[in-house]
Formats: C-alpha cells, structure tokens, sequence
C-alpha cells in the first residue's frame, strides 16, 4: 500500500493535481476495507459455535483474534498515511499561500506606484486597467489558497469543512460551481475528508470487535479453567487513600478491562490476567454482584455440599477487610455478610425440598494461637483450639464453639460478636489494621426431603492479616511480635503457593497453623476463590507486584472438588452410631 501512495504522489505532472493520485489510493483503500470488514463479518458468523469441549488445543476465538488484530493493525497504518498525504498538501499549500500573498503585495504597490505616475503624467487609462486586472487575478488566487487552507485545516483536525460556517462560503460555492481547477480540488478534499472519516469508522469498528473478541476469549478460558478445577483469583484495587496522595504518590496500577491489571513499573508497564478485575470505582455491589456471579455460585456449591473457600489476601491497608467485612457502620457490607444473606435466601426458596441446618464457628488465628472469637477474656485464653482433618481430607477445628444459626440476622448478630474480639490496632498504613487472620466456617447440612440423603457443605471466609514491612508501618514491641507472627504465616502460605503452582511432591502445609487450616482449600477438596486485593499508589510498587505474581501462582493451582453426600442408609446409620456412643437407647427400625 505504501509503495502504490508514493509512486502515485511522484508520478503526477505539473498540471495534474496531486490530489488526484491520493483519491485513487483512498479508492483503493476502502475497496480494501470493505473486504476486510465482510471478511470480519463471516469470520465472526463462523464463530457462532458452542464452547469447545475440554481438552483445547487452541480456543477458536484466540484464531479469530489473530487475524483481527493484523486487520487493526493494515487499518491502523493505512489511515496513517491518508494523514501523511494531507500534512503533505497542507504544507505544500501553506508555502503557495505565502507566494501568494507576497507577490500580490508586491503587485498591488507597483500598480498604486504606476497609477499615481500615469495620473500625474496623463497616460493611457487602457494601462492603468491592465495592472490593475493582474491584481485582481492575483487576488483571486490568494482566495483559493486561503480555502484550501481552511478546508486542509479542518481535514486535519477530523471536522468536515462546513460551507456555511466560512464567511466566505458564497465565494466557495462560486468557484466549487465555476472554475474545473478549483472544483476539482475542493470536491477531491471533501471526498479526502468522506474517505477518513469512513476509514476512522472502520477503524473503530475493528477495534470494538478486538475488544470484544478479547473479553470473549478470556471469559471461555476462565470457563475452562474452572471446570478443570483451577482456583479463581479476582483482583480489586482500592481507590487512593489520603495518605498516598499526601506523599504525592501516582496511580501506578489500573485496569485495562474486566480481566486485566497493568502496572506502571521502571521497566515499564507489566500486565497480569485474573478471573475479574474491579477498579477503585467498584462498588461493594459489583464485587458481589448479581445472581449469576462466581460468588452466588460459590455459595449454592457450599449448600449443595461442597467445600468452598473464599479468602482475601494482600498487603497491609490494601482493602481486605473493606471487601470481606465491609465499613465499620455496615453502610458497605462485604462479601461476609453479604454471603449470610446469600446462603439464607437459597435455603428459605428451597425449604420445600430440603430440612437444612446451620452451624458456624468463628475463628482468629494470633499470634500463631488459634482462638475462639466466640469466648472472650479468660474463657478465650484458656481453650484450646485444634486443627485437625477428617478421613476425606476435611480440615476442621476441634474443642472450637459451633452454634447453630436459624437467620441470617442471628448469623450476623454472631459476627459482629466475634468481631469485637477480634484483634485489631493502628498503624502508620492503616488506622484499623487486621492484627490476626478472620476464619470463619459456615456447616450447611441439608436432608433432601424426597430421597433421604444428606449433604454437608463448608463455606469458609477468610480475612488474612496483611503482610507489612516493620519500617512502613512502624510497628514496635508487641505490634512488632504480632507483624512477625503475620508475616511468618504469610511467608508459610507463599512457600505452599509456590511448591502447589510448581507441582512439588511435598507441599510444607505443616510449616504454619494457617497453612494447615487452609490445606483442603488450596490443593485439596475445595472450590477456592482468592480476592487479592492493591493499593493503586506507586507508593506500594514492590508490595503490589509481590501480590500480584502470588495471586497469578495461585491460579495454577489446581483442586478436586467433590460433593459431600451420604445416602439415606448412610446417614440413619451414622446417627445409630452417635446414640450408641453416646448411650442413647436405639429403636430396633432405626437399625
Ligand atoms: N474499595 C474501597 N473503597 C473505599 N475504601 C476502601 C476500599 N478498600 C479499602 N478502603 C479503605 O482503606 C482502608 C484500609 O482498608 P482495610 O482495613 O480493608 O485494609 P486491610 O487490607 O484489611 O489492612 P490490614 O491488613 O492492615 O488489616 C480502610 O479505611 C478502608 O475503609
């Protein structure tokens, strides 16, 4: 294409126009461009297809990208030169313009001179008129530049040279009328100015379809991935807070879509693909959004007897909390007691079906000691809490407090219990700092009414503690032991992360008591969902590229979730067990 515009430009004489060659090369470029669309159009027409089944080899869409991608790519620079070609008949005017406008200075006082002369020397007036009809003609030249040169203008800034905006318009729409050489010239610049505004369409057009050809892809590739087993991870970065723009800190991180993190680093900008990406314009309502999202689903998982996980992670001050528990007033709930809601609305519709019931238990892990967030004071110190797995693989916390929830209200009412004994302080990075991990573990056993078989889902939300640098946050004395203690169960977790994404044969759960209470989520018999959360400041570049490379590991990570149901005979026989156990006499049709 490049060669055809030059060879064309070159090859016109003295009297052609140069504007000629280029409408034949815009000719020719959107005959181009209309191929290029219908080629667009069946390929996306044969696109139409089901999901591809597992395994993929290549995802279809991630074919159809390629050519749409090396389409933007001859759209891109085609238009490019159509900019070319105008800068260049712009300047090429501007110099005829100057010509112009100096030789009729030029003329206009040698005719005045000449004049003055000839009056005083009584000449022939037939002169006097010859002169003055160059000047004339001279001006009537400079008036074409001066056209071209707005109507160039307006090319060049993308707006259509509007006739009656000029006040000159009834003098171009004589000579658009008239003269062949100034029609030709100012038709080919309004066609010039039609072609690029079609190319610009068509250029947006092609851009859109790689947009959403893109968010196309990556919706299919986390489908597949979460059917394989992969742990979602989700990325939230919070909005600015005071104190980072008070240290004249600058956004360094923002996303590129629904999918994608790009962080602005002194190597330049590093890009990282999650499962979903809110900015700092994301509500609390996005995150937790409608009923078709992963965290409804995860929620049903949990009712319907599948171990779920959800857990947020990230440095100190990142937004954990803000999108686990939400704001101190409740006027922004989290995902925690959005989830209490969640659950019980799913049992209330199918309470027709199913006999449910639910325990929880509400735990903080300080200080490496595990402690129950429903006793306080000495009660709290003294009992002891364990972890320990059951035969499936199933972590749970033995000598822990379960009560039994009937409401979501009561299920609340328990949280904002447990969380006024929850463990926290002020920092330098964070007035209500996380001082210990938030555990809390919701029991949903439901009978199926129509069969008799009984399930038993777990759905765990975790709130980490975040990860601190003892010079940032200035912690001292036992603030220090705590961070200490923070960040050598944070580290525990990276080493279990790492040794997972790498496939390692031995994975060191045992190096921490929260790796331990987390081995069935990351691994093991969970649907896992981590929210990794960042700050946005280049404050935080390190600490927020950390997290970002943990969270793009755990997405490796690859679990088998398998449904926790018992038969009817099962599960009579389990209770028969219990009663003996507990002395309880056993009716001889229960055994
Ligand atoms: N998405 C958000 N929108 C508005 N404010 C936010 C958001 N995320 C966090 N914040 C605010 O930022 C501050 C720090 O957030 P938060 O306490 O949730 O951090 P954290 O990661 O839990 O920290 P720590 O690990 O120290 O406990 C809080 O004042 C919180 O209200």
């Amino acid at each position: 294409m490049t060669t055809v515009l030059v060879k064309q430009t070159e090859g016109c004489s003295d009297t052609e126009l140069p504007l000629e060659g280029a409408q034949a090369c815009l000719e020719e470029l959107k005959e181009s461009l209309y191929k290029k669309e219908r080629e667009i159009t069946e390929l996306l027409e044969s696109e139409q297809t089901p999901i591809p089944p597992i395994p993929v080899a290549q995802p279809p869409c991630a074919v159809l990208l390629r050519v749409v991608v090396e389409k933007a790519h001859d759209i891109c620079s085609e238009v490019s030169e159509a900019r070319l070609l105008v800068d260049h008949m712009f300047e090429e005017n501007r110099v005829a313009l100057a010509q112009a406008r100096e030789k009729l200075d030029h003329m206009s006082q040698m005719t005045a001179d000449d004049n003055n002369r000839k009056e005083e020397d009584n000449s022939d007036p037939e002169w006097l008129d010859c002169g003055t009809e160059h000047v004339l003609l001279l001006q009537e030249t400079l008036r074409e530049c001066e056209i071209t040169q707005m109507a160039l203008d307006c090319i060049r800034v993308g707006d259509s040279p509007s006739l009656s905006d000029c006040d000159t318009a009834p003098e171009l729409d004589e000579m658009l009328g008239k003269g062949e050489g100034v029609k030709s010239v100012g038709q080919q610049l309004l066609l010039l100015q039609d072609q690029l505004k079609q190319v610009r369409e068509e250029n947006r057009k092609v851009v859109e379809n790689y947009t959403s050809e893109r968010t196309m892809r990556k919706k299919y590739y986390n489908m597949v991935e979460d059917m394989k087993g992969k742990i979602r991870v989700f990325c939230r970065i919070r909005p600015m807070s005071r104190a980072e723009a008070a240290q004249g800190g600058a956004i360094a991180v923002g996303c590129l879509d629904d999918y994608s993190v790009t962080v602005e680093t002194p190597r330049g900008p590093r890009e990282f693909q999650f499962d979903r990406v809110f900015s700092g314009k994301s509500s609390q309502e996005d995150v937790f959004q409608d009923t078709n999202s992963l965290f409804s689903r995860l929620i049903q998982s949990a009712i319907d007897g599948f171990n779920v996980c959800i857990f947020a992670y990230g440095q100190t001050g990142s937004g954990k909390t803000f999108t686990m528990v939400g704001d101190r007033d409740q006027k922004s709930p989290g995902i925690m007691p959005r989830a209490f809601n969640a659950i019980f609305d799913i049992l209330q519709e199918n309470a027709t079906k199913f006999d449910f019931k639910v325990s929880v238990n509400m735990l903080e892990l300080y200080n490496d000691r595990l402690q129950d967030l429903f006793l306080s004071g000495a009660e709290a110190q003294s009992r002891r809490v364990e972890i320990k797995r059951n035969r499936k693989g199933l972590v749970f916390a033995q000598g822990a407090e379960t009560k039994e929830a009937s409401s979501a209200g009561e299920l609340f009412a328990m949280f904002q219990q447990a969380c006024a004994n929850r463990h926290i302080a002020a920092t330098k990075m964070n007035v209500e700092s996380s001082r210990s991990h938030l555990i809390i573990g919701i029991m949903v056993e439901s009978r199926n009414l129509t069969n008799g078989s009984v399930s038993f889902g777990k759905l765990s939300l975790v709130d980490l503690a975040g990860s601190e640098r003892a010079a940032k946050t200035g912690a001292k004395d036992d603030q220090l032991k705590e961070a200490n203690s923070i960040n050598k169960s944070l580290s525990a977790l990276g080493d279990v992360i790492s040794a997972l994404s790498s496939e390692l044969p031995h994975i060191p759960y045992r190096n921490s008591k929260l790796t331990q209470i987390m081995q069935d989520s990351l691994g093991g018999n969970a649907k896992t969902l981590m929210v990794v959360n960042v700050s946005p400041s280049d404050c935080n570049l390190d600490e927020t590229l950390t997290s970002l490379i943990y969270a793009t590991r755990v997405k490796t990570i690859t679990n088998i979730a398998q449904r926790n149901l018992e038969s009817k005979e099962i599960a009579q026989l389990k209770e028969v067990i219990m009663k003996l156990r507990s002395g309880q006499p056993v009716e001889d049709e229960e055994v």
